[in-house]
């Protein structure tokens, strides 16, 4: 009877946790930390988003409405009366601020999707782990940091995980929830919850190089660009090879692109620097001298192809 009655406590513990993800701190509003905020607050989460500058805050709240245009028009796309409300309620549950320590005194859920750099992760989360609640769930959205090297600077490692979303994360329907040894199952099933309140499906990794998908997404899309710096065969060509031949909806090529390059060349050389033996993780020259001449891809307007700028 005891047995039960715990089980019975633990049960409701647990979804009261779940449900307590009310308020969520995005740290980081560009392409990935927009797209996160603006899912969160279609959900019906209240959501901040924190950037370095007014300015950048601007650009992330105009590229949220821009995109909940394109969700409204498809879900209603005969009700103008409805696709206005939608936008209303949902901007009504999301604000900007550029005072990290101000918001993270009152969330339950930080993520974090600022730029792909350990110790300024690693800074950014040392700077709120003692002005955040005891409850509060900090989560990395990296594309290839181990989240343990990130947790490594707070004192929260048992309420540390990683939440993966995907370019362009209104229309991606994964999320990767990842686990370090030391996340506790509580925090892990909170965040799981939270990904499918977002209206994900979720899958559980390990805290290993790339998790599941980008350990498999990434050395295919480099090796693309070798195959291009070869000459075996021009961009355009891989991509509609992979796209009329393998399904994909982007060649890797155009993906690079669409993800940034230098999103990229910080995976790439990060992972070259852990495993130097490794050849799918060797460094790429065309895709270094891209970045250095500031062609990151459409974001920036150029990378391996030209685009409008956004
Ligand atoms: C590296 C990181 O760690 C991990 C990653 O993120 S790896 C990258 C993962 N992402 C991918 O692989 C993306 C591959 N590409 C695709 O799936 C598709 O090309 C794409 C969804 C981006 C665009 O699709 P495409 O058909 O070419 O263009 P488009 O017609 O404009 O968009 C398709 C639909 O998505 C919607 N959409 C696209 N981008 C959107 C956005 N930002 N916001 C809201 N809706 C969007 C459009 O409204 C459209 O909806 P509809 O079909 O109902 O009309
Ligand atoms: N681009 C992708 O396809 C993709 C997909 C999944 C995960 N990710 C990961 O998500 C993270 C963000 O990537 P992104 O493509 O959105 O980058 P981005 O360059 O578009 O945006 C990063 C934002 O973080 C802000 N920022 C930087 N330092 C900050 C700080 N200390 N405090 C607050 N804001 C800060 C920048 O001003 C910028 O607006 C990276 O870790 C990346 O690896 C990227």
């Amino acid at each position: 009877m005891a047995f039960a009655t715990g089980m019975i406590r633990r049960a409701f513990s647990m979804s009261t946790t779940n449900q307590a993800v009310k308020h969520v701190t995005v740290i980081g509003g560009g392409l990935m930390g927009a797209g996160i905020a603006q899912v969160a607050a279609q959900t019906g989460h209240n959501v901040t988003v924190v950037d370095v500058s007014e300015d950048v805050l601007k650009k992330s709240k105009d590229s949220i409405k821009k995109s909940l245009e394109r969700v409204a028009k498809k879900q209603n796309p005969e009700d103008e009366k409805a696709r206005a409300n939608f936008m209303t309620e949902t901007m009504s549950r999301l604000s900007m601020n550029t005072n990290v320590e101000d918001v993270a005194k009152s969330t339950d859920l930080v993520i974090e999707a600022i730029v792909e750099n350990l110790d300024i992760k690693k800074k950014l989360f040392s700077s709120i782990d003692s002005i955040a609640p005891e409850h509060t769930i900090f989560a990395s959205n990296t594309s290839s940091i181990p989240i343990k090297e990130i947790a490594s600077a707070t004192k929260r490692l048992d309420r540390f995980g990683g939440l993966h979303f995907f370019n362009p994360v209104p229309v991606m329907k994964l999320v990767e929830v990842i686990r370090t040894p030391e996340t506790s199952d509580t925090t892990f099933s909170t965040l799981a919850e939270f990904g499918k309140a977002m209206g994900k499906t979720t899958v559980e990794a390990k805290d290993t190089p790339g998790f599941i998908v980008n350990r498999l997404l990434v050395p295919y899309m480099m090796e693309a660009v070798r195959m291009l710096e070869r000459g075996d065969a021009s961009a355009k060509d891989i991509d509609t090879a992979m796209k009329l031949g393998a399904g994909y909806p982007m060649g890797p090529i155009q993906l690079s692109d669409y993800v940034g390059l230098d999103t990229c060349q910080f995976i790439v050389k990060g992972w070259h620097e852990k495993h130097p033996d490794n050849p799918l993780f060797n460094p790429c020259p065309l895709l270094d001298k891209l970045v250095s001449e500031g062609k990151l891809g459409m974001k920036s307007g150029e990378g391996f192809y030209k685009y409008n700028k956004l």
